[in-house]
């Protein structure tokens, strides 16, 4: 009730021990709290906390215009209503190296499980859109060498992305940038490596031989990877699958079939079979344990009162 009762920093312990344990965590995006509520309650290993869902949930465009505060709350929000480790995109940390470390050290305190920071430049962009740019390599481990410095509980993961496959139009140099920087990123001090825009599991493949920290691997749809399976991505050593924008357009889509058959047809009572009950809701966000808890309450004063 209210929040979830296990402590952030035993969500980071859990996480490590789950990512040390070999086994693919699978890590929807959460749109709200609600949604992470519902990532749990279907079983998944973790919850992720998409910048692009974030800045599209205020209406803009991923730009890079939203603040550390504005994410570190929402994070916080989704992180504290979950059992589950919550591992949040801080874009590229809000600054220079030091705001790095403030970065890290504020969502710490928003009892998140970890973050990753990329190494494209200011203003950033979607990872599979075309045209980004890269930062030099000194920055980008700059970024790594403050992140890692700024944190305080040790099992705070801290994830270095990187976007330079993708700057580079001929693939097998792309792939060589890659693992290039992947391998030195790590050196820096990454706990783990988030490889943008692979384009196919080889590609995963090939950073998983290059580095000895766990991969990540974002299957965001209408993007530049193909929808690799569970299995696949497993396969290949990949430690970390998000699926990071996937819940919001599932429930955008829903959302806009809806407003139009308010406009065709007068009422929504041919979509009442798709919604979610209103007792599955209430389930989701335990309304039954607020009600007895508050009776407890209630008689508590009442008896409380009679005795004085
Ligand atoms: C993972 C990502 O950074 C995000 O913000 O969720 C995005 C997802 C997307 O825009 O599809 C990305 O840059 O890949
Ligand atoms: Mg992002």
């Amino acid at each position: 009730m209210l929040q979830s009762t296990i402590p952030p920093h035993e969500k980071r312990a859990a996480f490590r021990a789950a990512l040390a344990s070999g086994t693919l965590l699978r890590m929807p995006g959460a749109f709200n709290p609600l949604s992470a509520q519902l990532i749990q309650d279907k079983g998944f290993e973790g919850v992720y906390v998409s910048g692009a869902v974030l800045s599209a949930d205020l209406g803009l465009p991923d730009i890079g215009l939203t603040t550390l505060s504005e994410v570190a709350q929402r994070a916080g929000q989704i992180a504290r209503v979950t059992d589950l480790p919550a591992l949040v995109d801080a874009d590229t940390g809000f600054g220079e190296p030091m705001n790095v470390a403030r970065t890290v050290q504020l969502i710490e305190d928003a009892g998140l499980a970890g973050l990753h920071i990329e190494d494209q430049v200011n203003p950033k962009r979607c990872g599979h859109l075309d045209g980004k740019e890269v930062v030099d390599e000194n920055t980008a481990l700059k970024r790594i060498r403050a992140a890692v410095l700024g944190r305080r509980d040790p099992n705070f993961l801290v994830m270095a992305r990187t976007d330079i496959r993708g700057t580079l139009s001929d693939s097998t140099q792309g792939m060589r940038a890659a693992i290039d920087r992947a391998k030195k990123l790590a050196d820096a001090g990454a706990d783990a490596i988030f490889p943008e825009a692979m384009a196919s599991l080889e590609e995963f493949a090939a950073i998983r031989e290059a580095v000895d920290v766990p991969i990540l691997a974002n299957m965001t749809e209408f993007g530049k990877s193909e929808l690799f399976t569970t299995r696949q991505l497993a396969d290949v050593g990949v430690n970390i699958v998000i699926f990071p924008v996937s819940l919001l357009r599932l429930a955008m889509g829903a959302a806009e079939r809806g407003l139009e058959t308010i406009l065709a047809e007068g009422s929504l009572t041919s979509k009442v079979p798709e919604m979610q009950t209103r007792a599955r809701l209430y389930e989701l966000i335990d309304y039954a344990g607020y009600s007895s808890f508050d009776e407890g309450i209630f008689t508590f004063d009442l008896s409380h009162n009679r005795d004085s």
